[in-house]
């Protein structure tokens, strides 16, 4: 891992419970030394206090070659929205990243489907609970495919093996004395499923969010001893702040912590459609207490029986959580207070990321601003949408949409800097060498510095990636199609071509290098333009299956090699033309309609 990056993915921390009067220093220790971590753990007993608490594999088998990451597990109380395909997307972009440094990935996304407001969106459609889920998690499903998520598993809640982990993860907590019965009267957002603290509401109780007004409920509900972990969880970010990024998310929690936490209803004795208490079927558990437990359950293979344990031991704990920053709270504070109780590993990160908005609002379901992404795909293609937010929006902050920018980025940068790049060095070399290399990449760049300058930008953009820093990691990519431009412009090698001679081989060679160029492209962008980049790589005379065999170690200059046969040019990605462009060609005679986008097969 490079130097100089703010997160790590290796950090581990071994936190001893200070309640048994032992420090951190071993924590220091393993960490700075990276020793094995059996020297410093003894399996927790999950009941048992002062047990041990951890950001690594303790009572999880995850190895360090294993990436386990997620998605928030999406509330299917209306179809999917940009929203919640932006956070997909970086989080394929990130298991592609992954992949291609030879990690095993298991990638976990799926659907939240117990709750008040499930309910009340089925009954609102004139359908059972039950068969609403089905529709809209299928919906879900339906879209990650069309935006090539390649995800490892799809976890839906109301999957008989995710209730039975979520009762023996209750009964667990139960058991370490964490859950006791009381009253509870508060104001309650039905649209977040939260109970909130009146300083936090607009006028007339409503919610900052949705704003709609919170209702007051009265319950005897259950409560998860929450407070008991304050000193735990502040020592455990303090010691491990890479547990919250990006580090201004980590001061948000920290600053919660410090002012209090208090003990939280995990049930709900008003609401039918979710996982009976034990113990008191009266009950259902809460929806957020239910659905985190989705990133352990997704672990159960399909076969076994369903058992917290051997979930837990199937890749747990997760090396990234990635949210919103709307549900930081429950990922940052319940979540890891939740595991320290019931003996479990703490994940090694939660990355809360900004919002897509619109008019300066959350682009959401319950607002119902929301940006529809199946009809963006359809117009623009998978890797025009991908490619869009994952550059524009830096990864983090919030970031709007408008129709006029995502067309200008993505025909500058995809259509002209690395489209039009490939076509044109690749109808040259049809034109004069039958589209044949005359040498090896290795050799075509020999002598000058631009081998270098393009390694250099490989490196940034794998250093960018690992930081999570999306944005800056195709810039990185762009650089090196702009670096590619510049050397093809300055070298003119279709002039070289008309003077004959050794003017003619050295044109030859400078096609290499621009073609060497375009292959690691293909390798560098392939997280966030795998159909692009598949397509880029074909045209350089590969296979499918050599594309997907690729890792990172392929974005090494010289993969190109002498007598290699490129493939008919054909445009890799052609541009959004414009009402305006095509009226104008209209009007000279030529095609007319509407904006128009077709993805060269
Ligand atoms: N506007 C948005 N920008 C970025 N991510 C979003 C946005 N809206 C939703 N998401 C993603 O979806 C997660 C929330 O999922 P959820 O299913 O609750 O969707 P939602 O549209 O926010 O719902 P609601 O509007 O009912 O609160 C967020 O944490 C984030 O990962
Ligand atoms: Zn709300």
């Amino acid at each position: 891992m490079a130097a100089g990056m703010n997160c790590s993915f290796q950090n581990s921390l071994w936190l001893l419970n200070p309640r048994q009067g032992t420090n951190f220093r071993a924590a220091h220790l393993r960490t700075r030394l990276r020793l094995p971590q059996s020297l410093f753990f003894s399996a927790p007993s999950p009941a048992a206090d002062g047990a041990l608490y951890c950001t690594n594999s303790s009572n999880g088998s995850a190895a360090s070659d294993t990436f386990v990451l997620t998605t928030p597990l999406y509330y299917v109380n209306a179809p999917p929205h940009m929203g919640s395909a932006y956070t997909t997307i970086a989080a394929d972009a990130i298991a592609r990243f992954q992949r291609l440094l030879g990690k095993k990935v298991i990638f976990i996304t799926g659907t939240d489907e117990h709750g008040e407001k499930i309910a009340t969106a089925a009954s609102a459609q004139g359908s059972s609970p039950g068969e609403h889920c089905d529709v809209i998690s299928q919906a879900y499903k339906s879209l990650w495919k069309d935006l090539e998520i390649g995800y490892d598993k799809f976890i839906r809640t109301t999957d008989p093996t995710h209730e039975a982990i979520v009762k023996q993860f209750y009964s667990r907590v139960l058991a370490k004395g964490d859950i006791y019965k009381a009253d509870y009267e508060g104001l309650y957002c039905v649209n977040c499923e939260e109970y909130k603290d009146e300083k936090d509401l607009l006028e007339n109780s409503c919610c900052p969010m949705h704003l709609k007004p919170c209702v007051r409920r009265k319950e005897d509900n259950y409560f998860f001893a929450l407070s008991k972990y304050q000193k735990l969880l502040e020592e455990t970010l303090v010691q491990n702040p890479d547990l919250v990024q990006p580090s201004f998310r980590l001061n948000e929690v920290q600053s919660w912590i410090r002012s209090g936490l208090k003990d939280f209803s995990i049930s709900r004795a008003s609401v039918e459609w979710g996982i009976p208490v034990p113990g008191d079927e009266k009950q259902t558990i809460y929806v957020w207490f239910d659905a985190l437990l989705g990133y352990i359950s997704a672990l159960s293979e399909e076969k076994e029986r369903p058992d917290l344990e051997l979930a837990v031991s199937s890749g747990w704990p997760a090396s990234l959580h990635l949210i919103g920053k709307d549900i930081l709270r429950f990922h940052a504070v319940y979540w890891p207070a939740m595991l320290m109780s019931a003996g479990l590993s703490l994940p090694k990160m939660v990355f809360g990321h900004g919002f897509l908005t619109k008019d300066g609002m959350k682009m959401g379901k319950s607002l119902g601003n929301t940006l529809e992404p199946n009809d963006l795909v359809q117009r623009f293609g998978s890797d025009a949408v991908r490619y869009f937010f994952l550059r524009e929006v830096e990864f983090g902050s919030d970031g709007d949409y408008s129709e006029d920018r995502f067309i200008n980025i993505v025909n500058a940068h995809l259509a002209n800097t690395i489209g039009n790049l490939l076509n044109r060095t690749l109808g040259l070399l049809r034109k004069n060498c039958q589209s044949t290399l005359v040498v090896d990449s290795a050799v075509a760049a020999e002598g000058t510095s631009f081998r270098e300058t393009v390694e250099t930008l490989v490196e940034r953009a794998r250093v960018h990636y690992e930081n999570l820093s999306l944005s800056s990691a195709c810039e990185a990519v762009l650089e090196i199609g702009n670096a590619g431009n510049s050397y093809v412009d300055e070298r003119a090698p279709w002039s070289l071509f008309k003077q004959g001679g050794p003017a003619s081989e050295a044109a030859a060679k400078d096609l290499v290098v621009v073609l060497e160029v375009m292959r690691i492209i293909a390798v560098t962008l392939a997280p966030v333009a795998p159909s692009l980049c598949l397509r880029i790589y074909k045209q350089l005379g590969y296979s499918e299956d050599q594309f997907n065999a690729l890792t990172w170690v392929d974005t090494k200059w010289g993969g190109l090699k002498c007598g290699q046969v490129m493939a008919q040019p054909k445009p890799v990605f052609a541009r959004i033309e414009t009402q305006t462009e095509e009226e104008g060609k209209a009007a000279v005679g030529s095609r007319s309609g509407k904006k128009k986008l077709k993805e060269a097969a």
